[in-house]
């Protein structure tokens, strides 16, 4: 078995005994969905967001995770509250900049939330990498118009920018740290048509973070998981509503075996 399948395996093994507790928050279309995946890897969810409550969520929590996909200004007021506890408390934190680029309301508030507490790990689809990154870019919502590998040079900038590892979703996902580069190539395009898989790519990246401290690996790791689990899902029944229910029972049922036959990682 490769090295880098065995360190995988190593953390969902850890995922599944700790069951780390994944503080969320994030947009009301995905709450259910990634809140039942991190409970099938094995991780403890809970979706929290009132101002009144985040901070004191943050201290019993093992990681953050912020998406901006439905905010408004209470949710910004919760987002800001919790990102400053937990920078002060060093908890990771993974920030998922969710159609960042189609409005000028989300690229101030994302810029504000960086500003205020640079992220752990920034998953995005390659718009939303771009467009953080300052470039022009264009999006279609909350969908991506480029493939992820036309956002590569925008993640190393703003890799080096906010010292955050930054993830790139698509068809070949990356995960760049300064000039450290991983291309993971699992998963598969019926992904696409479920919504918040790139939602919850970012939760599983939130729950490895709590439990791997080397965050380039974490992030790594939740995105090879994230793809194997998609494709044994649509190896099953190749149809969205399908797909939806048998990713959560792969990631539930997932095996050692899986990881290492259908692996396709590479790292420079
Ligand atoms: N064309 C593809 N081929 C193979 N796998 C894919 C493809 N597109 C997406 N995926 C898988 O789906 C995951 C989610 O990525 P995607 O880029 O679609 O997120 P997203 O655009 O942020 O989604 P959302 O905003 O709906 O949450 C990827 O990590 C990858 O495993
Ligand atoms: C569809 C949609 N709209 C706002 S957030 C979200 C979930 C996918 O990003
Ligand atoms: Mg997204």
């Amino acid at each position: 078995m490769s090295q880098e399948a065995q360190l995988i395996w190593t953390d969902v093994e850890q995922i599944r005994a700790q069951a780390p507790l994944v503080h969320n928050i994030t947009n009301f279309v995905v709450m259910n969905n990634t809140a039942n995946a991190l409970l099938a890897l094995g991780a403890s969810p809970a979706m929290v967001h009132a101002p009144e409550e985040v901070e004191d969520f943050v201290s019993i929590s093992n990681a953050l995770v912020v998406n901006i996909g439905t905010l408004d200004a209470t949710f910004v007021a919760g987002m800001k509250l919790a990102m400053h506890r937990a920078k002060a408390l060093g908890k990771p934190i993974v920030f998922d900049p969710v159609g960042v680029g189609a409005t000028a309301y989300r690229n101030r508030v994302s810029e504000e939330l960086l500003e205020l507490a640079a992220p752990t790990i920034i998953r995005g689809n390659a718009s939303e990498i771009m467009a953080l990154a300052g470039l022009n870019a264009q999006t279609k919502g909350v969908d991506s118009l480029y493939g992820s590998e036309a956002a590569v040079e925008a993640a190393q900038r703003l890799s080096l920018v906010w010292g955050s590892v930054v993830v790139i979703s698509g068809a070949t996902d990356y995960v760049i740290l300064g000039e450290r580069v991983a291309t993971i190539k699992n998963g598969h395009p019926l992904m696409t048509k479920v919504t918040g898989m790139g939602c919850t790519a970012t939760a599983l990246t939130g729950a490895f973070s709590a439990i791997n401290a080397d965050y380039f690996q974490a992030a790594t790791h939740a995105m090879a998981v994230m793809g194997i689990a998609g494709e044994i899902a649509v190896e099953k029944d190749p149809a969205p509503g399908s797909l939806q229910v048998n990713f959560l029972n792969s990631l539930y049922e997932l095996l050692e075996a899986a990881i290492t036959n259908r692996l396709q990682l590479t790292q420079s």
